[in-house]
């Protein structure tokens, strides 16, 4: 997996590709990885698919009571405690490793939560087995304040990176751009490994190898009795 999370002038942007693998097989060419946990806030997730997807929907969930208890927009770094919390309690044998970010009342927020439960509070991270690809496109470009478009080609190309580089990761970009008034998922926002179309017939034609000559092998067909066989 390859996920990135960059704070940009107007917000934050998020980024993943879509690859699961199981060993040396990809087990899901397009898999979501972006989490929504509310509507100011979304999380990418590395690791073990399962835990990043249930630790995602459980965190959203007690977002969404805490919301309604208290009739205001949830702090990110509200989910960021929720998430830590969670994970350290297990000690690590929940492997996510996650990129939370959004906006609240304070601005943009971009954490990095690692799954012993520790967490980095940055302008910009990445996370899985494509983070360090992503991170050099990132330490090599990133700025602050950069503008929207700006913004989501440095996030694509830094999914790119990893995509085109990590075996562990692969196939499309999902962005997801986060602004004080608006959010915009973008699934498949880039399909980066299309299948190719097979144009040509592969079949042989008659005739293509050359048979010299046809010999017949007469046998000796000797008939077997089977009565002594048990
Ligand atoms: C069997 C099995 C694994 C089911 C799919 C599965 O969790 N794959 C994992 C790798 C992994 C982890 C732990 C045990 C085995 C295989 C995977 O693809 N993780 C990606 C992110 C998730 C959200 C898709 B990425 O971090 O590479």
């Amino acid at each position: 997996t390859t996920i990135v999370g960059i704070i940009y002038k107007h917000g934050v942007i998020l980024g993943a590709d879509t690859r699961a693998t199981s060993g040396n097989i990809v087990s899901d060419k397009n898999c979501e990885k972006i989490h929504f946990l509310a509507k100011n806030m979304y999380c990418c997730g590395a690791g073990t698919a399962a835990d990043t997807e249930m630790t995602t929907k459980m965190i959203a969930s007690q977002l969404e009571l805490h919301r309604l208890n208290t009739n205001r927009v949830v702090p990110v770094p509200c989910a960021s405690t929720l998430l830590k919390q969670y994970l350290f309690r297990y000690q690590g044998h929940v492997s996510a490793a996650l990129v939370l970010g959004g906006v609240d009342n304070q601005g943009p927020h971009i954490y990095c939560i690692y799954p012993h439960g520790s967490t980095d509070k940055l302008p910009y991270a990445t996370m899985g087995s494509g983070s360090l690809a992503a991170m050099s496109v990132f330490e090599s470009r990133w700025k602050p304040d950069m503008e929207e478009e700006e913004g989501k080609k440095l996030v694509r190309d830094a999914i790119a990176a990893g995509i085109f580089n990590d075996l562990g990761s692969g196939s499309n970009v999902d962005l997801c751009i986060i602004r004080k008034d608006s959010t915009q998922y973008l699934r498949n926002y880039e399909l980066a490994n299309e299948k190719g179309v097979r144009n040509l017939d592969y079949t042989y034609k008659r005739g293509t190898t050359g048979v010299l000559s046809v010999k017949k092998i007469a046998f000796d067909v000797v008939e077997e009795s089977t009565s002594g066989i048990e």
